[in-house]
């Protein structure tokens, strides 16, 4: 049974309409990403797939005691406020000491417990974040661009970390994300996002889309091939040379 399954999705701000008649369904153990230009609708869909915004029409189904688990676009703590990891682990609802230690251990980053939030590095502080996402079990995990702010080997190693998450948790992930050809070889299915669902399937089926192309231009055909040339030795190699 499907996790979560969206259907004619309308939401407007005021009389602006940003998503129409989108249809979107998650299945268990499956990585999603939506990309999208700016402005598209991609972190209004996550809201309302989460539930913290009602559409004006269309409806959301989610599996019965479906468990989500949230990272943020980005967060800010003020560096004049003391917060270890483990203090931020523990809010709002205490959890218990090995549950603190396992999902830090999960997300990558065993060491931080007593650490200071403000001094974490941009890649720790993600990993926390991710930590504190996972913490509930989640079914799905949910990723609003959630590698921001990274460097191109922090963002990278990032999306190693949420497959790692994936196979030790066996939940789905659906993620937001600029970063194309990371998106491209990390999702199983990818969906294209401009108000309406433009195009979706495989990354090799929306890549080659005549509505993905319109919307990302030929700098995406690049980093495709750099995919390719990655993880398919079957191609040619001067497809890579962009
Ligand atoms: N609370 C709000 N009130 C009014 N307008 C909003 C609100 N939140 C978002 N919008 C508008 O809705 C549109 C879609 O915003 P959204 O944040 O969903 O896009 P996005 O695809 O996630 O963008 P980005 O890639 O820049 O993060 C934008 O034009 C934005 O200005």
């Amino acid at each position: 049974m499907s996790l979560i399954t969206a259907t004619g999705l309308e939401l407007r701000y005021g009389g602006q309409r940003v998503l129409q008649g989108v249809d979107m369904t998650i299945e268990p153990g499956e990585i999603v990403t939506i990309v999208g230009p700016n402005g598209s609708g991609k972190s209004t869909l996550l809201r309302v797939l989460v539930g913290a915004l009602r559409p004006q029409k269309g409806r959301v189904d989610r599996r019965a005691n479906l468990r989500i688990g949230y990272v943020p676009q980005k967060l800010q703590i003020d560096a004049t406020l003391p917060m270890t990891v483990s203090r931020f682990l523990n809010l709002p609802a205490r959890v218990s000491a090995v549950a603190e230690v396992t999902a830090l251990q999960t997300a990558g980053v065993p060491h931080v417990a007593d650490r200071q939030m403000s001094d974490l590095s941009g890649g720790q502080f993600q990993r926390v974040m991710l930590a504190r996402a996972i913490l509930g079990r989640p079914d799905l995990l949910m990723l609003d661009e959630a590698t921001q702010g990274l460097d191109q080997p922090g963002s990278a190693a990032f999306y190693q970390q949420i497959e790692a998450v994936r196979r030790d948790l066996g939940c789905a992930v659906l993620m937001v994300s600029h970063e194309l050809h990371v998106v491209m070889s990390a999702s199983d299915r990818v969906i294209c996002l401009n108000g309406h669902v433009c195009c979706e399937g495989t990354p090799e089926v929306v890549s080659a889309a005549p509505a993905y192309r319109e919307l990302f231009g030929t700098g995406t055909g690049g980093a495709l091939a750099l995919y390719r040339h990655e993880h398919d030795h079957g191609h040619h190699h001067h497809e890579a040379a962009e």
